[in-house]
This record gives structure tokens, C-alpha cells and sequence, in this order.
């Protein structure tokens, strides 16, 4: 695995030194080349190429993210515009290669490029291209990813109005693909039904498509979990840039996953109604596993590859396996991945889920040999060997145990029976193994599962493991004692785990889960003694990660990024996770808070998580808001949530999707450990003008929120020219005859009254590389305007519509300068500040804008960005 890269502040040179490390390690460990050597699933005559594809460095590959028609907009530029000009270049002779688009990627939104180093640093079109790729990158148009790891999400075949779940998530990238297949068709059908509206042919109810049939938005839900507290944050940053209302960020461990109530039914008999639970209709379960397929990028896996990490990984990605099947619709969809190529941590896992969930009568593993045509892969093993701690090779279980027998099980590490080829005829050719030399990616495993019935899962068989090293030193003692006559049966020694004092994390989370835990017939987290690999990656990620101090509402300062306190679950509540409607047993009532919000606790170092509360459809504020942006009453009063126990819109009112809400308020003070939902969509701007919303409307939100809006604050931009011009000048003077200068918004802005108002971009047909329509904030101030984007989206979007990176230019600030009052730099990734020219104003700037990102506003932000440093999401060999 991974070593930690030093603090945030040697970030800086630490990454040279990293990189020429990367160079200077020997590609070599014995070990590993030994174990896939024996085991022969490379064929002979492919072998050279597979371990000199593992040894070169890996392309570099990216995808363009976001809605479709907005990834389009931004993959046009590099097609059109950089293809090109690379292609001209000719280095030693030959023509550079350009980047490609992956063949069996969906619209070529995903590209994947060979160019040295050399070739990059010394032609011109090369530094203009990473321009384009890094201001891209940093507003979240174009994400890095390994190739193979989009290949998991395109096979689990989301459709918009899904309920999916990602169990592994962080950082992300797989989270993104899936989130944008949940939206897919929406912007389309958001259209039609603004159509239908309009012209009045619009039924009363929501209307729309399939799935997307909240008129137009989509119906569907994205869960996306991980088990670290600070990899969780790096998720939430990555997904906010998608800004969608339909996403859950859980931080669980997935082995254990509570089971989410939905709201229950109005009884129809004056009973109780039973509780029913939140079923999946997909679920990705992309497990932590030993990363060897990463080779080409991890120098940890040369380094530290040996066959005791597959050992003790196996257990953890079978529960995860099947408590993904528990919690799936029948006829959904599971897909299982690593980035392994050991079958130890892939057929194996696959083998031992299926033989506890009632085998290939009950799950089905799907054929997809006609998915994702151009994909070159070899088919799932049938058989192979296992290796203990020591690398001694094993063919079957049996061997296994007649060593134990003459030996003692020094040596064997967590050797499994479930670790050898099933007994079961399954067809795991089905599976799918992607190797280096095939189509110079990394390595890559993915197996598509289908529950084509209910399931209960066997409990584990802890007979059938070689019980863990430190309890190997108990045994042999027993085992001594034993034959001396002083001691328990041997029989009893099963049981041994339970002599070994688990650690005090593992207490609590056993006690946190003790409902799961036996809904899902796992053993208690204490009871199995095993370090989860969320544990170990939270041990060496101590070091790395950035924490941040801050200050808690009573002054007390606490480092940002540690895991927060939850309520703990109901005690021992049993449930029927095997029906979407099942009514848990009561055997212990829920806390009596669990109706009104958990107490806050605060452990040592930990922040408080804000609860999740929903604002009254009556609740004040929502009249003058509705009133001034003219929202129709179609769209929906009772999404609205802030982030504070007396459920008031302080700073920031938030949009989520009906689903998200219902879950959120069912489950609300039952240990379900929400720690992001929903999308900005007012942000408090206390202006002092009666007239003018004190509630602006936020980019992110505004998508969503445009169809429904009147005419009252709407002006259309259609020419690039006057784009450019609201891009660089962050406050053009609009008083006086300046209005004149902003070409055709001119004469409306000059009219319309003050406050934030929205500038419908609509591109005129000719206008040379620009296409896309979109939708932005305008703060109308009383002498100027002020496109509400961030300074990153401003310099990403002026580098890709004009080629242009000169710097943006601040007016306020010069004016400011000239009148040498102090001026503020916006935070970075917050909206520009709205600008006050007047006297008056400028006042008003600093009590009102100032103000902004302030406070608890600004400790949310601050929890909900993390930065990554460079290279970061390596660490934990994860594919992205
Ligand atoms: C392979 S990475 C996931 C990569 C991610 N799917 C992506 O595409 O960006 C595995 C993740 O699993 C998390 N993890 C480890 N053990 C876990 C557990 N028991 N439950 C849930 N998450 C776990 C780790 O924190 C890590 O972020």
C-alpha cells in the first residue's frame, strides 16, 4: 500500500522527490512476479508483454464530467481546437501522438494520452493544451481517471430515477460517472415540460419521462459511502461540482451498512404500519483490495507486494459482497471491482458471496461479453492456487488442513477454505480481468451480478479460516496445555478470537452496528478481531492529510476532518433486511430523542456534524422569495433544508430531491451517519434595500431552479463578445451611459431593478465555438454588475471560449485602491462578492459581503472542500 507523502506543508517539494522516486525504484519483487508466474493465467506467449506493459508508466487518461451536453461543450474544445495543433507537431522525426478517445467509451468523453514528457515541455500547442487541462481540472470540467476505472459504473447500467449505492466511494470518480447517469436526459426533459408549461398543455401534476418524472428532473438517488471520515470530504468535494440534490454522502463501514428506513405508509387500519427499508436497484461495491493491478503508477506495490495483504482483505470484500446483495432489489444489479489481479480478492470473493447467499439459484453472474464493445479482457479464472504468509503454493482447502495438522498453523496467515476455487459449477469465465498489455491501462477486475431472488445469507464459517497470528501463539498454548491435561477441549478453540481484547474503536462500532450486524448474520465486528482496511487507511493516512482547526460554537477548538459524533443506533433493534417492507423486531426501543435532534456530542478533536432539517412549507421567508423570483408553485416548497437544529434559514437554504428528504427525516436520530446532502440554492445576501431579496439564488441551485422562474429578473445574452466582457471586468460599471458597453444585456440591465437576477446565456447561431446555453446569477448593483461565478470558473471558461488567460480585472478594487480603502479577496471557490459602488455601498460591502462566508457558512465550506495534494488519490492504490 501506499506511504504517507508528508504533511501539507512539504507538499511542495516532496512531489519532485516522490516522482524521482518513481523513477529510480527497481520494478522488481520477486514475490510477486513468482506468485502470477505459478499461477499461469497469463498465458505463456503473452507473458513477456504483460510484465513489461506492468513496468512501463501508465498514459495519462481524463473524462469530461458534468451534465452531457456540457462535458460535449468542453470536449468540442479539445477535438476542434488542441487535436489539431498537437498533431502538426513532428518530435524526432515522427508526428506526436495526440490524446485519444477510449473506443468503447460512451460520446468520446473519455481520453487517454502517450506524450512524453519532453515533447510536452517543448512545443507551444503542448503548454496552451495543459492550460486548457488544469483550468478544466480545477473547476471540475475534466476529472483525471485511471481508464479502467470507468469501466465498472458504465457496467452497472444506470438509468436516470435508480436508487444506487456506492459503497467504496472515495475519493470519487467512479461516484461521478454514476451520478451523471442518474441526470442523464434531464436537461432535455426539464426542456420539454418548460415547454409544456408554457404553451399550457402541462398537467398539474410533476410530469416527465421515466425516471425523470419530477418534471424533468430525475426521481433517482445516489448513496455514496465510505468508511474514512476524511476520505468521505474528499468525496463530497469531488461531487459538489455535480451540484445534484439527488446525492447522500454516508460515512459507514460497508461490511456493515444500516439498512435506511423510508417513511412508513398511513395505516389503513389503526395498527402501527410496518417499517419498510430502502432497497437498491444498483449498487457498486468497488472494494478496498491490495492494488497490484496499479503497479504502473504505485511504486508501493514493487515494494511491498506480498501475499499475506490478499489474505487479510478477502474476508472484508466478501461482507461488503454480500451485504450489497442483501440490500439489492431482486433483478438489480451489483457490480463487484478491485484493482487486483489476484483471485484471492476477485473469483474467490465472487465464489464465497454467492455460496452464502443460496448460490447461482439466488444471484446470477451476467454474461458481458457484448458490453462495451472495443474493450479488450480475458475472461474470470476457473482455477487457482493460494499462498500462505510464507509462499508455500496450496491447490485445495484439504492441503491446507493436513498442514495445519502436522504443522500448527505458523505461517498460514488467514488462510480460508472460500479462498480456493468453488465446489459449485459457477460460470466465473463471466468475470472480467483486464490486464496492462492489452490496451496499456492498468489492471482491473469486474464482475456484474444479478439477485434474481431474496436472499438470507449464510452466517460466516469461522471453521473454515485459519484463525489470526496472535491467536496462533493462544493456540499453540492451549494446544500445549491441552496435552498436558490442563486445559478446555480444543474443540473450543474456535471460539478464540473472543480472548484477544479487541480495540476500543472496534467496541464501538460493533456496538454502533450491533443491529446490522445481526440483521446480516455478519459476526460482531469484535467477535472476527480483524483491523478493517478502512482502519488501516485511516492509520496511514494520519500524517498526510490535511486537518484544520477550528473553532466550535463555544469557542472550544477542534482539528477539522476526524470523524464526527453520531447518535448511536437503537440497541440490538433486530430487523428483516430481506423484504423492502419488513418490520424489525422491537427488542430495544429507540433512543427517546430519536424523534427531535441527537444531543451533540463532541469527542476530543472531532467536529459536530450539523443536523439536516427542513424548512416549513409556511416558513416566512419562502413567500418573499418565491415573490420576487417569480417561482412557480410547481416547483416544490417542501425540499427546502438548512443545517442547524432550529431548522431557520440562516446563511444558506439547501435543495434536495423528495428522496433524499424522506430518508433524511426517517432516519433522522437512528445512527445513520449523513455527512453531506443537498445542493445551495439561496444564499442570504442582507441587503438593506427594502425592495431586494434578501436571498440570492446560487449557481448550483439555479439549474435546477430556472424553468420555474418568471420573467421579473430574466435577461438573455447571446453574443460571446459580452460574455468575455462580464467574465474579466468582475464589476463593469453599468450607471451613466457605461450601460452601453455591455452590447445587447445593455438596455436591460440598465432597467432592471436591483438585486441578483438571471442571465439566460443563448448563443446566436455563427458565433464560432460557442454552443452551449447556459444559466448564471447577475447581482444588479446600484452603479454596476457582477457575474456571481468564481474566479476559477471565470479564468476556465475565458481559456476555453477564448483562448484568453489574461488576468481578470477588479474594479472595485482599483476604485478601492484610488480611495485607499482596504479590499478583501473573495475565498477561493466562493462567488465573486456582489459589489457596491456608491459610498453607501461600499458600506454595505463590508457588512453584507464581507459577512458572507463568514461564520458557520464558512466552517461547512471549509469541512466540505478538501484540497487534494499533488497525486493524492494514489496513496491507497485506488484506480482514479
Ligand atoms: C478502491 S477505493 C474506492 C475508489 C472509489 N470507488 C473511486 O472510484 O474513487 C476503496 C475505498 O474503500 C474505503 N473503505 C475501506 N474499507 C471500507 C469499508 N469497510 N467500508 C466502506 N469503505 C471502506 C476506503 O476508504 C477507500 O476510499
Amino acid at each position: 500500500m501506499g506511504k504517507p507523502r508528508g504533511r501539507k506543508g512539504n507538499r511542495g517539494g516532496g512531489a519532485g522527490r516522490e516522482r524521482q522516486n518513481w523513477q529510480a525504484v527497481a520494478k522488481e519483487n520477486e514475490k510477486f512476479e513468482s506468485y502470477y508466474n505459478q499461477q499461469g493465467f497469463i498465458p505463456e506467449e503473452e507473458r513477456e508483454a504483460f510484465w513489461e506493459a506492468i513496468r512501463r508508466d501508465l498514459p495519462n487518461s481524463f473524462r469530461f464530467t458534468g451534465s452531457r451536453g456540457h462535458a460535449l461543450a468542453v470536449q468540442e474544445k479539445l477535438k476542434n481546437h488542441y487535436v489539431p495543433e498537437i498533431t502538426s507537431i513532428k518530435y524526432e522525426g515522427n508526428f506526436v501522438e495526440p490524446p485519444r478517445a477510449i473506443p468503447w467509451y460512451p460520446d468520446q468523453l473519455a481520453w487517454s494520452m502517450t506524450t512524453p514528457k519532453q515533447v510536452i515541455r517543448r512545443f507551444a500547442p503542448f503548454s496552451s493544451f495543459q492550460k486548457f487541462l488544469v483550468a478544466e481540472t480545477e473547476v471540475g470540467n475534466i476529472s483525471r481517471q485511471e481508464v479502467v476505472s470507468m469501466i465498472p459504473p458504465l457496467l452497472l447500467d444506470v438509468k436516470p430515477g435508480m436508487v444506487v449505492l456506492d459503497m467504496c466511494a472515495a475519493p470519487g470518480s467512479k461516484s461521478a460517472q454514476l451520478m451523471e447517469m442518474i441526470h442523464a436526459g434531464e436537461e432535455e426533459a426539464m426542456r420539454q415540460v418548460t415547454e409544456q408549461v408554457e404553451n399550457g398543455t402541462a398537467s398539474a401534476e410533476p410530469m416527465g419521462p421515466e425516471g425523470l418524472s419530477d418534471d424533468g428532473r430525475t426521481t433517482g438517488l445516489l448513496i455514496a459511502n465510505d468508511a474514512d471520515y476524511k476520505r468521505a470530504h474528499m468525496l463530497i468535494h469531488q461531487m459538489k461540482r455535480l451540484s445534484s440534490p439527488n446525492l447522500i454522502v454516508t460515512n459507514h463501514d460497508a461490511t456493515m451498512f444500516p439498512s435506511i428506513k423510508l417513511p412508513s405508509p398511513p395505516s389503513t387500519d389503526g395498527k402501527p404500519s410496518k417499517n419498510r427499508y430502502l432497497k437498491f436497484d444498483r449498487i457498486l461495491a468497488d472494494v478496498p483490495c491490495t492494488g497490484d493491478g496499479t503497479a504502473r503508477k504505485n511504486w508501493g506495490v514493487w515494494r511491498d507486494w506480498n501475499f499475506n495483504n490478499a489474505l487479510g482483505l478477502y474476508a472484508t470484500q466478501v461482507r461488503i459482497l454480500v451485504r450489497a446483495l442483501q440490500m439489492l432489489k431482486v433483478g438489480g444489479r451489483v457490480v463487484y471491482s478491485t484493482c487486483s489481479l489476484n483471485p484471492i480478492e476477485n473469483e474467490a470473493v465472487i465464489a464465497s458471496a454467492l455460496e452464502r447467499c443460496g448460490g447461482s439459484a439466488n444471484v446470477r453472474i451476467v454474461d458481458c461479453s457484448n458490453e462495451l464493445p472495443g474493450l479488450k479482457r480475458a475472461p474470470g479464472l476457473r482455477t487457482w492456487k493460494v499462498m500462505d504468509r510464507e509462499g508455500r503454493m496450496y491447490n485445495s482447502w484439504k492441503e491446507v488442513e493436513e498442514r495445519k495438522e502436522s504443522e500448527g498453523i505458523n505461517g498460514l496467515g488467514r488462510v480460508a477454505e472460500g479462498m480456493f476455487p468453488p465446489t459449485e459449477d459457477l460460470p466465473l469465465e463471466r468475470c472480467i480481468r483486464v490486464y496492462p498489455h492489452q490496451q496499456d491501462t492498468g489492471g482491473f477486475f469486474i464482475t456484474v451480478l444479478e439477485k434474481l431472488t431474496e436472499i438470507r445469507a449464510k452466517p460466516e464459517d469461522s471453521s473454515k479460516v485459519i484463525p489470526k497470528a496472535s491467536i496462533a501463539a493462544l493456540t499453540e498454548e492451549l494446544d500445549f496445555k491441552q496435552k498436558n491435561g490442563d486445559a478446555q477441549p480444543l474443540e473450543k478453540l474456535n471460539a478464540l478470537d473472543d480472548l484477544v481484547a479487541p480495540d476500543q474503536e472496534a467496541l464501538m462500532e460493533a456496538e454502533k452496528n450491533a443491529s446490522v450486524a445481526q440483521a446480516t448474520h455478519q459476526l460482531p465486528y469484535s467477535a472476527t478481531n480483524q483491523t478493517s482496511p478502512a482502519k488501516r487507511d485511516a492509520e496511514g493516512m494520519e500524517d498526510e492529510l490535511p486537518s484544520k482547526r477550528t473553532k466550535l460554537e463555544d469557542g472550544t477548538e477542534v482539528v477539522l476532518g476526524d470523524r464526527p459524533v453520531h447518535a448511536p443506533a437503537p440497541e440490538a433493534e433486530s430487523e428483516n433486511v430481506e423484504t423492502s417492507d419488513a418490520t424489525p423486531a422491537p427488542t430495544a426501543t429507540a433512543p427517546a430523542q430519536s424523534q427531535s435532534q441527537p444531543p451533540q456530542k463532541r469527542k476530543n478533536g472531532q467536529p459536530v456534524e450539523e443536523p439536516f432539517k427542513y424548512l416549513d412549507t409556511n416558513q416566512e421567508e419562502l413567500d418573499p422569495i418565491y415573490k420576487f423570483y417569480e417561482i412557480s408553485e410547481r416547483f416544490p416548497r417542501d425540499r427546502f433544508m438548512v443545517r442547524n437544529a432550529e431548522a431557520v434559514p440562516a446563511r444558506t437554504v439547501y435543495y434536495t430531491s423528495a428522496l433524499a428528504r424522506d430518508i433524511l427525516v426517517a432516519n433522522e436520530g437512528q445512527g445513520m451517519k449523513f455527512v453531506h446532502c443537498g445542493v445551495k440554492m439561496f444564499v442570504r445576501q442582507d441587503v438593506q434595500h427594502p425592495d431586494v431579496c434578501r436571498w440570492r439564488i446560487q449557481t448550483d441551485g439555479l439549474k435546477i431552479l430556472d424553468p420555474c422562474l418568471g420573467p421579473a429578473r430574466a435577461l438573455t445574452l447571446t453574443k460571446k463578445e459580452t460574455l468575455r466582457r462580464l467574465l474579466i471586468e468582475m464589476f463593469p460599471r453599468v450607471d451613466g451611459d457605461a450601460w452601453t458597453e455591455l452590447g445587447e444585456i445593455g438596455e436591460r440591465i440598465r432597467d432592471i431593478p436591483m438585486g441578483c437576477s438571471i442571465l439566460h446565456i443563448r448563443p446566436d447561431a455563427g458565433e464560432e465555438g460557442f454552443h452551449e446555453r447556459m444559466v448564471l446569477p447577475l447581482w444588479r448593483s446600484l452603479h454596476s454588475v457582477n457575474l456571481m461565478l468564481p474566479k476559477e470558473d471565470r479564468r476556465a471558461m475565458l481559456q476555453r471560449l477564448f483562448n484568453d488567460d489574461t488576468p481578470l480585472v477588479n474594479t472595485t478594487q482599483k476604485r478601492q485602491a484610488q480611495s485607499s480603502t482596504p479590499v478583501t479577496e473573495p475565498v477561493k471557490g466562493e462567488e465573486t462578492p456582489v459589489e457596491a459602488p456608491a459610498q453607501t455601498e461600499e458600506d454595505v460591502i463590508k457588512s453584507e459581503n464581507l459577512a458572507l462566508g463568514e461564520d458557520e457558512q464558512e466552517q461547512m465550506d471549509t469541512r466540505e472542500t478538501y484540497t487534494k495534494a499533488d497525486g493524492e488519490e494514489d496513496r491507497f492504490n485506488t484506480t482514479v
